[in-house]
């Protein structure tokens, strides 16, 4: 997969929509728990009622290691059905990884090589040697936490350097400085829609990965008003159990299609008014 792929797929669909794959047992209908791999028949549902307004895939790896061997394997099956079907579609193993050198490269093998996923998320705090393995991969994307959408995300990111710049502004700097940080992507929360205007001054062009709508309460329009790119779009919304939760019952891909739709008409409206065709 390539950027520009995704930029095309995002012209195509009229959509920048993420949909997360966070598969809790205690949440799926009952109905499913009687198949051989419930996480996988889950994903499989969602994604075929999903897929049509949809750009991108985000597993989240906690949902399947909390499963032991089983969730690995149904991830390894849920990557495989979206590689086999929905070639088009760009994919992000929420993993946030990210260790010394050596121990990187192997992540980075495991979701890139192994598990073929598009993209996998890191997290800075053990700065560029941690994170250049991830980009020395070919047309394979790492995804760096920038400004998180928790609340507790601006204890350290949001820490006034000497200079008095926020922690943040300066991880977005420095990585952009970073050997193949063309391959590099940021996640910044939706619930945090009013840093967006300053995150692009320093990334214009970056791609942003921004979860928090939907559960979390964050503005779709909100972060458009300046996270949006008239040239690339720029950003890749993610809603996780908004969607795959809109309904517990036999009905919940039916629901999951009607929830993505919504999102991605709002996304074909901002499209339309930032004159992206
Ligand atoms: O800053 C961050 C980084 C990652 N996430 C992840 O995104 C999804 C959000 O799920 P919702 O159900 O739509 O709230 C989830 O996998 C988080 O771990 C985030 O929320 N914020």
């Amino acid at each position: 997969m390539t950027l520009a792929k995704l930029v095309s797929e995002i012209k195509r669909k009229k959509s920048f929509l993420c949909v997360g794959l966070d598969v809790d047992l205690n949440k799926i209908p009952t109905h499913l728990l009687e198949t051989e791999d419930p996480i996988f028949e889950f994903n499989k549902q969602i994604i075929d009622a999903t897929h049509h307004v949809a750009v991108s895939y985000k597993p989240n790896t906690a949902f399947y290691e909390a499963y032991g061997i089983k969730g690995w394997q149904s991830l390894d099956k849920t990557i495989k059905y979206i590689n086999t079907n929905y070639p088009e579609i760009f994919t992000i193993a929420d993993a946030k990884r990210g260790d010394i050198g050596n121990t990187s490269t192997m992540y980075a093998k495991a979701f890139f090589e192994d598990l073929n996923f598009d993209s996998v998320t890191v997290a800075p705090y053990m700065g560029s040697d941690s994170v250049e393995p991830f980009l020395a991969f070919k047309d394979k994307f790492t995804i760096m936490l920038a400004l998180t959408s928790n609340k507790g995300g601006l204890d350290f990111q949001g820490k006034e350097l000497v200079d008095g710049q926020p922690l943040y502004k300066e991880v977005l700097k420095t990585a952009l400085t970073w050997k193949n940080s063309e391959n590099l992507l940021f996640v910044v929360g939706a619930t945090k829609a009013e840093y967006f205007k300053g995150i692009r001054e320093i990334a214009p062009n970056s791609f942003l990965l921004v979860p928090g709508v939907g559960a979390q309460g964050g503005s779709l329009e909100g972060v458009c008003e300046y996270g949006i790119n008239k040239e690339n779009i720029g950003l890749l919304i993610n809603s996780s159990r908004g969607i795959i939760y809109a309904s517990n019952r036999t009905d919940f891909a039916e629901a999951a299609k009607l929830e993505a739709e919504k999102l991605q008409n709002q996304m074909a409206t901002i499209l339309a008014k930032n004159n992206i065709s």
